[in-house]
């Protein structure tokens, strides 16, 4: 059975529709149109098959497609990867009415949507999501972009797709470390809205790490409709959706400082541990909600801990973070479960004990 799940249009933007299923990759021609001449497909090395499999397809029904491929994971979320698509559909003759299909993790849809938004200043594209994370968070709601050395995201434009597939077959060849990273922005869900996700996760830790797992098509459609709810009222960012924000000002921290080489969802989930912690600090969150963060993280196999030492660097790092405000520092933290707020510039002293309550100190053996 195919779910349907609406996004509204907003600040001008055509509404679009998500579709959670199986076998849902015949959706794409229609979702292509019948004014596009030419479709180019943007996929990862890992998914070679894939995308070479949806370029004979389109091909196969009368469109010139050709297929792009572009290194895995952050390694694409660069100018050059998209220098090199840009050059790619300069090559192609794509115009206006042709369309970007972008088929893989959040790294690589970030990237198409970038190139899509940038190309002639914008062309349609579809997001065919093959993570967890792709499908409940990253193809959902036009956020589209790229790192810089300087921080994550920095680049990048407001651009919804025209449609996104998330076919839950693609799920079965994620390596496990993957789909739990991708848990992650799940749990960030139930925290921040829908505490049915704490509850599924937690009545079965075990399976809700598996795409065979009972949960699954719930768990991602629940996450998928919360994402929905927020971004068809605040696409642009301008309130609301912030709160998607959470556990990531600490965490694109950690992702800048490791050089994109850990997964977004493991840095997030060592975010929102620090997000509770400082909740809590402030005044703002019970200890039994605080605590529920690191047993249900723990449960799934997520990081909780980053080194206590690179604390400075972190405090650096979040001074860019795109909720910054001049010198203030903004943290969306939880007034109490699905109750999520803005902590604007919380004392520096309270900062660092948050971070004490969750960073890993070198053992004194080894000190
Ligand atoms: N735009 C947004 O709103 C938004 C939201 C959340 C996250 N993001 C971004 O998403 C990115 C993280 O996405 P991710 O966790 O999906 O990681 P990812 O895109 O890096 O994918 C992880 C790895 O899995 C491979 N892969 C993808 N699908 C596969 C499959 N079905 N089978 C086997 N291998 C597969 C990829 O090639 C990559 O090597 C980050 O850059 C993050 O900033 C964006
Ligand atoms: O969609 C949003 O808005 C989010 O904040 C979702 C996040 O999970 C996602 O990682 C997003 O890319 C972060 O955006 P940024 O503006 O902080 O770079
Ligand atoms: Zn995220």
């Amino acid at each position: 059975m195919t779910t349907r799940i609406q996004i509204g249009g907003s600040a001008g933007t055509a509404p679009y529709e998500v579709l959670v299923g199986r076998r849902l990759l015949g959706e794409l021609a229609g979702l292509v149109g019948e004014r596009a001449a030419r479709v180019a497909v943007i996929h990862p090395e890992a998914l070679a098959e894939t995308g070479e499999a949806l370029r004979a397809d389109l091909a196969e029904q009368g469109f010139e497609a050709v297929a792009i491929q572009v290194p895995n994971a952050e390694e694409a979320k660069t100018a050059e990867v998209a220098a090199y698509c840009w050059k790619a559909l300069g090559q192609s003759g794509f115009t206006r009415t042709d369309v970007i299909a972008g088929v893989g993790g959040g790294a690589t849809t970030d990237l198409a949507g970038f190139v899509a938004a940038t190309w002639l200043r914008g062309v349609r594209w579809i997001a065919i999501p093959t993570t967890v994370l792709a499908m409940v968070d990253a193809a959902v709601g036009g956020k589209t972009g790229i790192n810089t050395t300087e921080g994550k995201n920095l680049v990048g434009a407001f651009h919804p797709p025209a449609g996104v597939l998330c076919d839950l077959a693609a799920l079965e060849s994620l390596p496990v470390n993957d789909y739990v990273s991708g848990l992650a922005e799940v749990v960030k869900a139930g925290f921040i809205a829908d505490p049915v996700i704490l509850d599924l996760i937690e009545s079965d830790p075990r399976a809700a790490r598996s795409a065979a797992g009972p949960h699954t098509a719930e768990l991602i459609e629940r996450s998928i409709r919360v994402k929905a709810r927020v971004v068809s009222s605040d696409l642009k960012e301008a309130g609301l959706r912030e709160i998607l924000n959470y556990g990531h000002t600490l965490g694109h921290a950690i992702e800048k400082n490791e050089r994109y080489q850990w997964r977004h969802g493991a840095a997030v989930s060592v975010g929102m541990h620090f997000a509770a912690a400082l909740g809590r600090l402030a005044g703002r969150l019970d200890d039994a909600t605080a605590d529920r963060h690191r047993s249900i993280l723990r449960s799934v196999g997520l990081p909780l801990s980053y080194r206590y030492d690179q604390w400075p660097k972190l405090l650096q790092a979040m001074r860019v973070d795109k909720k910054s405000r001049g010198d203030l520092l903004r943290f969306i933290v939880l007034d109490g479960l699905a109750k999520p707020t803005v902590l604007e510039g919380p004392d520096p002293a309270m900062l660092l004990a948050a971070y004490g309550e969750v960073a890993a100190r070198p053992s004194p053996e080894r000190a």
